[in-house]
């Protein structure tokens, strides 16, 4: 299992305790209470999600005050984005793009007062997360994906995006 930190404070890159390839395929362990524990990952995840999306949907940028995020690729790719929401943060804004696959199997520990958004770059993808809250749609924040201020980067310009994510009215 390897931990690094990422550009941002309290982002952390994993890469599974357990990849093992023979000839029917893979077997990957995508959480093991202890391992993750012992590298200092001991949020208390009492919810997984999966969301599945097409090629070039975007889902994102959300995020809220609460909420711990531990989240992979659990097929295709995707870009992921995060950026550092929290005003009383010195990295407030500044944000990281990291690409996850089934390939790689690199996953994401992603603390709360961060949004974070992502890209199907393959056919589909399925983005799975592990969260230390139940859904609260109420106390989410929404960041809109090419808001010229965030001066973000997208591998693609023309994304599929919900109302939510391309309607500034929905900005809090
Ligand atoms: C997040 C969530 C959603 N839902 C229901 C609510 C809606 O009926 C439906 C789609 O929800 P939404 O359009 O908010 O899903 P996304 O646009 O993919 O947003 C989510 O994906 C971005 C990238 C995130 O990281 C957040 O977890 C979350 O905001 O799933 C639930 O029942 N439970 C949940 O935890």
């Amino acid at each position: 299992m390897k931990v690094e930190e990422t550009k941002l404070d309290g982002v952390l890159k994993i890469t599974p305790p357990t990849i093992f390839e023979d000839f029917r395929g893979e077997y990957i362990e995508t959480y093991n209470e202890r391992l993750y524990h012992e590298a200092g990952i001991d949020q208390p995840f009492i919810q997984d999600d999966i969301s599945v999306s097409s090629q070039h949907v975007l889902r994102g940028i959300h995020g809220d005050a609460e909420t711990w995020k531990l989240i992979s690729c659990l097929h295709g790719k995707f870009y992921i984005l995060v950026i550092n929401w929290d005003k009383d943060s010195p990295q407030f804004g500044q944000w990281e793009g990291h690409t996850l696959s089934a390939k790689n199997r690199h996953q994401l520990l992603i603390p709360p007062k961060h949004g974070n958004g992502h890209v199907v770059l393959t056919d589909e993808a399925i983005f799975h997360y592990k969260q230390t809250s139940e859904y609260n749609r109420a106390g989410q924040f929404t960041l809109l994906w090419n808001d010229p201020k965030l001066d973000l980067y997208w591998p693609i310009n023309n994304p599929i995006v919900s109302p939510r994510d391309s309607d500034a009215q929905y900005l809090t």
